[in-house]
């Protein structure tokens, strides 16, 4: 485990520019191994969750080598067997080698993954679409089979209940190669799923409708790469540094964005007197004045993701008037209110699960723990804004996802260092 050690009360400045999405990345690397020869992505972040899923490619016989960005996967002479449950709960997506191994062998056996504790995260609609396209599921304590051997996968109507980012993404991974026509319904419309539906279109699939709420698959035997996919920016990431210069900043350029991805996040900035300049691929981020409060509610996109919650919560601790969360996602996402209050925040949890933030005119150093990467993330804002000397202990859960962050940080003149312990 790593711990982050932040000297702050700084005020930052220069340039930062946004690496791949996270969240894209993680869903291309399984999407991967239904390829036929050997692909290629660029713009990859290095992040623990690619490491860890290399790990994973490893165990499959599938080779990878990570340079410079450019993430290369051979998965020709790839395996089957039982994954290693180690790696496979690091990280919450390792859950997309059942959708991408089925669509490949017809058959997935997969621990349950980790990621984030942020309350309870069911794969009760995966199971569903899974089931719906022909196979067999069934759980033995923590493994989970998944089995189509018999007659193959037969494309399908799938109808979602509610809207699930993973589901969505392991319905398209093992619908791609199914026999026939699947049409999902109630799909998740983020933009790392239209990311990944266009590295397999480039692939040879034939996939149509992502973004909006139904998608249509009609299945293909064979993928086969032939130009190398640029993964889109991670917004989550864009969001934590535009938080941050609006917090600490005394302009600070954050580049390589698409700004329409970030549409909910920087309304609320600007509701909160932010000021902004916004091209095409860069957002400058002016010295803040006076701000105010806003209320602030998540739901799936386009609306303000729940990733962004946590990075936001620090700049709202800077506001004149009191702001309020409301996660309608993960109504318990509220690992970094203990932390924060150590640091000296006014915030804290009302009986309906919503975050209240309180003008908190100053906040001190302390040490504090990232249980999960995006309250790691408000740690270490509220870290750069504090007095004196903060401790982030768990920081592996922000590495899991902010790309050379130590680097970053200190390119826009933060004092802070990680310290690897060893476990
Ligand atoms: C790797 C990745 O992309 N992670 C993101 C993904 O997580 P993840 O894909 O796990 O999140 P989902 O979109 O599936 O979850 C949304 C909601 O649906 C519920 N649900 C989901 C599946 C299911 O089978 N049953 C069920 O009840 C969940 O408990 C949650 O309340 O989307 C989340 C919501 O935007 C983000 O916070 C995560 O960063
Ligand atoms: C919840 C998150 O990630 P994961 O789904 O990978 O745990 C996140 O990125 O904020």
């Amino acid at each position: 485990m790593s711990i982050m050690k932040i000297n702050g009360g700084r005020s930052l400045h220069g340039d930062v520019t946004i690496g791949g999405a996270k969240n894209s990345v993680v869903a291309l690397i399984p999407a991967a191994v239904l390829a036929d020869n050997p692909v290629k992505l660029d713009m990859v972040p290095d992040i623990l969750d690619v490491h860890n899923l290399m790990l994973i490619l490893q165990s499959m016989n599938v080779s990878s080598y990570f340079a410079d960005g450019v993430l290369q996967i051979d998965p020709t002479e790839i395996k089957t067997g039982h994954l290693p449950s180690k790696a496979i709960k690091k990280l919450r997506a390792s859950y997309y080698f059942m959708g991408s191994l089925l669509g490949k062998f017809h058959r997935a056996v997969v621990s349950f993954p980790g990621g984030d504790n942020i309350g309870p995260r069911p794969i009760d609609q995966h199971i569903r679409a899974f089931e719906a396209l022909g196979a067999h599921v069934t759980e033995n304590g923590d493994t989970v089979y998944i089995d189509a051997t018999e007659n193959g996968l037969v494309g399908a109507p799938i109808f979602f209940e509610m809207v699930s980012v993973g589901a969505t993404i392991n319905a398209i991974l093992a619908a791609t190669r199914a026999r026939g026509v699947t049409t999902i319904h109630n799909v998740a419309r983020e933009p790392e799923i239209v990311d990944l539906v266009a590295f397999l279109n480039e692939m040879g699939a034939h996939i149509s409708g992502a973004g909006t709420d139904v998608i249509r698959i009609e299945g293909v035997d064979h993928l086969h790469q032939q130009q190398i996919h640029t993964v889109i920016p991670d917004r989550i990431e864009a969001g934590t540094y535009l938080s941050l210069a609006a917090a600490v900043g005394d302009g600070i350029l954050i580049k390589n964005v698409v700004p329409e991805h970030l549409q909910p996040f920087i309304a609320k900035l600007q509701e909160m007197g932010v000021d902004l300049s916004i091209n095409d691929n860069a957002i400058y981020v002016q010295k803040s004045g006076e701000l105010r409060g806003v209320n602030v509610t998540t739901a799936p996109f386009p609306n303000f993701a729940t990733d962004w919650q946590q990075p936001l919560t620090p700049l709202l601790l800077t506001a004149q008037s009191e702001s309020i969360i409301t996660d309608t996602i993960y109504p318990q996402r509220q690992k970094h209110v203990a932390q924060l209050q150590k640091l000296g925040a006014r915030i804290s949890v009302n009986d309906c699960n919503q975050i209240i933030v309180h003008p908190t005119p100053e906040l001190h150093g302390a040490v504090v723990a990232a249980g999960e990467i995006r309250a790691g993330a408000a740690l270490m804002i509220a870290g750069l804004m504090a007095d004196g000397e903060t401790i982030v202990e768990e920081s592996d859960n922000i590495l899991r996802g902010y790309d050379n962050i130590e680097r970053k940080l200190t390119d826009l003149h933060a004092d802070v260092e990680l310290i690897t312990q060893l476990d």
